[in-house]
């Protein structure tokens, strides 16, 4: 599966913020996206995940390939991490939560609350997350925010093992993950930017 952006304008509010983007992401490549902060990175991710619609252009395939990433998604507080894996993983037609604990060092964890876990542990439950969901697209959003060099680690090896199989993911990031792939500089239309300001 091919991820394709055709003449795509995105925009937050009514105001177009990057105008007619096209690119296309083949299986098993990277695309990483720079660019300052409120340059558009997130409304980028966003629509490509369908969580919100172009102003202009199109996106294939359509969401239910997309699995989007930002801070602890969709995680219940009054839920155990094992809870949380086993509840996306039967969503998605999943059965075996233990790959995804394991990616991410979660076993010992496994019992403890959501809302009871740290910054950075919360981080890993939701990309942990990314497993049980069986997308070939990842879409995510400063997916190392919080988490520590061994933890960085480890989302850089799931990330190379999603693309090994033949994943995407397209990825906001300020750090190099040393991952296969393509960047993108985003920018904004200056006049947007001005009237953001
Ligand atoms: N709901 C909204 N209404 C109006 N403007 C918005 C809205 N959400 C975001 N923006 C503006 O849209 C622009 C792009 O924001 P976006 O979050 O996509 O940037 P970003 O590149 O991800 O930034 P960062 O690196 O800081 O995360 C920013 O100027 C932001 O202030």
């Amino acid at each position: 599966m091919t991820l394709v952006a055709r003449e795509l304008t995105v925009g937050r509010g009514g105001l177009p913020i990057l105008a007619r983007l096209s690119f296309t992401v083949e299986p098993g490549r990277a695309l990483i996206l720079r660019g300052p902060n409120g340059s558009g990175k997130t409304t980028l991710l966003r629509t490509l995940s369908g969580l919100q619609a172009p102003y202009e252009g199109e996106v294939e395939p359509g969401p239910e390939a997309v699995a989007y990433g930002g801070h602890r998604d969709g995680m219940k507080g009054q839920m155990t991490v094992a809870e949380n894996l086993s509840f996306w993983a039967g969503l998605h037609g999943v059965r075996d939560i233990e790959p995804a604990l394991r990616a991410f060092d979660l076993q010992r964890l496994e019992d403890r609350l959501a809302q009871h876990l740290s910054a950075g542990q919360g981080r890993r439950l939701g990309l942990a997350r990314l497993l049980v969901t069986g997308r070939s697209i990842w879409c995510l959003d400063e997916p190392t925010v919080s988490l520590d060099a061994e933890n960085t680690g480890r989302f850089a090896d799931m990330v190379r093992g999603h693309l090994a199989g033949g994943g995407i993911a397209v990825i906001a990031t300020h750090i190099d993950l040393g991952l296969d792939g393509d960047t993108l500089d985003v920018r904004p239309y200056k006049a947007t930017l001005e009237a953001l300001e």
